[in-house]
């Protein structure tokens, strides 16, 4: 498991931690693995030329102390000091090292420039003139370091207002920090390197995880000698409709490439015969009205893709949701909430797998407000829907009320086409049925849906190209496989 935590957070653990070590110790071990990381990105340390954008805090601290051990090992140093003040013992041992302050013009000239304008102090909107430094160095040719965090990227929240500097590495101290998992911060950030000052011992559960591969290996359900299909669990899907078909084949098709023992698939007659065509180890019922009492026992039912918003889909939404079994409610069925949220009041969990489009419908907000603070909607989402929601989106966000938000690591931007969406609802069903909490289910449904679409992106020369939605239900049985 992969954690991350919040500002507040990483500061209460370092000020326990620094009040065991004599002062200025965590500065030096940050400023330490950060030369050295930054040593590592250079041909060559001697005769490089390094600009530091500092800041008027310790996050430009670690940048005057880092850039002093590159000058020591022949680096051309310069320090642009942006902030009202400056970090005195940095800038002392920058000068002392052979390294000098200069104006901006130099960010177009530097080899490696390191970002030390804010970390975890920052707040809101950069101001100027980092703004403009962040901008310039994103314009610059040279390898752009971010120190701690990528400035103008909210460390607890992954929020970015306004501009921000745009990393190929970070290198972030003591633990991750939210904004560096979750999007839009992450897009900023380049590959993560964590420079360990000891904090280990002193933190708390994390705000934010995510699962590796082995984690997802070890939550999966797998079948035992005397298992036999109903004991493996039982999926029951109410999808499509006379008009729309697609949806559903991709949701069953998602649940059976899963592992589901049995998938119970209910519809009006077009879609039962499409999804009879395409899946015939699938049970399938015409639906003769309002209820799916005739479907037989399922252990839980998706419920939405496909299916409508008018009379007789919110009819049998009803009925679903009536169950005393988990719901995992997606596409229009959560249009039919959004309309009519008291169908969330139940005995059994209900999980909700909105993009932010359907989010904004449910929690009536702006679209681009929960795009651009993904973190805080998907919480609210859980609290004011008391329901497990996944956020999908670029980085896929799953919160459940007094758990760490997960963030979903794996994917590919190609896996941002039609019906991906459909497959996804099937193996998180698949997952529920066979017995995973609705938190787990959906966590590792949507590990395994983006390595199955890596998988089928990936072509034979390596490169990534375009999937169709089937495709990934496709790999999924090779993915499970290599677990
Ligand atoms: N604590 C430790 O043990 C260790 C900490 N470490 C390091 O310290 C860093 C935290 O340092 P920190 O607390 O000094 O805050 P930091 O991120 O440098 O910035 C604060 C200043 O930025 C400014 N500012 C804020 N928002 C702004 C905006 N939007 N736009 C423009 N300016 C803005 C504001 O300045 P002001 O406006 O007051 O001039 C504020 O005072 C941490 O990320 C890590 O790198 C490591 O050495 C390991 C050990
Ligand atoms: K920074």
């Amino acid at each position: 498991m992969r954690t991350a935590y919040t500002s507040d957070q990483i500061r209460t653990a370092e000020r326990a931690l620094m009040a065991t070590v004599p002062e200025g110790t965590l500065m030096r071990r940050a400023a330490t693995g950060l030369s050295v990381v930054c040593a590592g990105l250079l041909p060559g340390v001697y005769g490089s030329r390094v600009v530091l954008l500092v800041g008027s805090g310790d996050n430009g601290g670690d940048a005057l102390y880092a850039g002093a051990r590159l000058a020591r090992r022949g680096a051309r140093v310069e320090a642009i000091l942006a902030g009202s003040r400056t970090h005195a013992g940095g800038l002392a041992a920058l000068l002392d090292a052979g390294g000098r302050t200069a104006g901006t013009d130099v960010i177009e000239r530097a080899d490696l420039i390191v970002d030390g304008l804010v970390g975890i102090g920052g707040a809101g909107e950069l101001r100027e003139p980092y703004r403009t430094l962040a901008l310039a160095a994103g314009a610059a040719p040279g390898l752009v370091v971010a120190v701690d965090v990528p400035s103008g990227v909210d460390a607890s929240t992954g929020r970015v207002d306004g501009e921000a500097v745009r990393a190929q590495l970070t290198v972030t101290f003591g633990a991750c920090k939210n904004g560096l998992l979750v999007d839009p911060g992450r897009s900023f950030c380049g590959p993560v390197e964590l420079v360990d000052i000891g904090l280990g011992p002193y933190l708390p559960d994390p705000d934010v995880a995510s699962l590796t591969d082995d984690d997802v290996a070890d939550l999966l359900p797998r079948p035992e000698a005397e298992s036999d299909k109903y004991r493996r669990g039982v999926l029951g899907i109410v999808a499509g409709s006379d008009r729309f078909t697609g949806a559903a084949v991709l949701a069953v098709g998602g649940a059976i490439r899963a592992g589901a023992g049995l998938v119970r698939f209910a519809s009006a007659e077009t879609a039962v015969r499409q999804v009879r065509n395409r899946w015939p180890e699938a049970i399938t019922t015409v639906l003769d009205g309002p209820s799916v009492a005739e479907v037989g026992r399922v252990q839980a039912w998706v419920l939405g893709p496909g299916m409508g918003t008018g009379e007789e889909a919110v009819a049998l939404a009803r009925a679903v949701l009536a169950t005393d079994v988990p719901v995992l409610v997606d596409a229009d069925g959560l249009t039919i909430l959004a309309n009519d949220r008291s169908l969330l009041r139940r005995s059994a969990p209900t999980v909700l797998t909105p993009h932010a489009g359907e989010l904004s419908r449910l929690l009536d907000v702006p679209r681009e407000r929960i795009e651009a603070a993904r973190m805080e909607h998907v919480r609210r989402a859980v609290a004011e829907l008391g329901a497990i929601v996944l956020l999908k989106g670029s980085t896929t966000l799953i919160a459940e009320q007094d758990r760490p938000v997960r963030v979903n690591t794996t994917g590919t931007p190609w896996l941002a086409t039609g019906g991906t969406g459909d497959v996804l609802s099937g193996i998180a069903g698949t997952l529920l049925s066979g017995g995973l909490s609705g938190y787990d289910a959906v966590s590792c449904a949507a590990h395994l849906h983006g390595l199955a679409a890596q998988a089928a992106s990936t072509g034979i020369s390596g490169g990534h190209g375009p999937i169709a939605a089937m495709d990934v239900a496709t790999m999924l049985p090779q993915v499970i496989r290599s677990l």
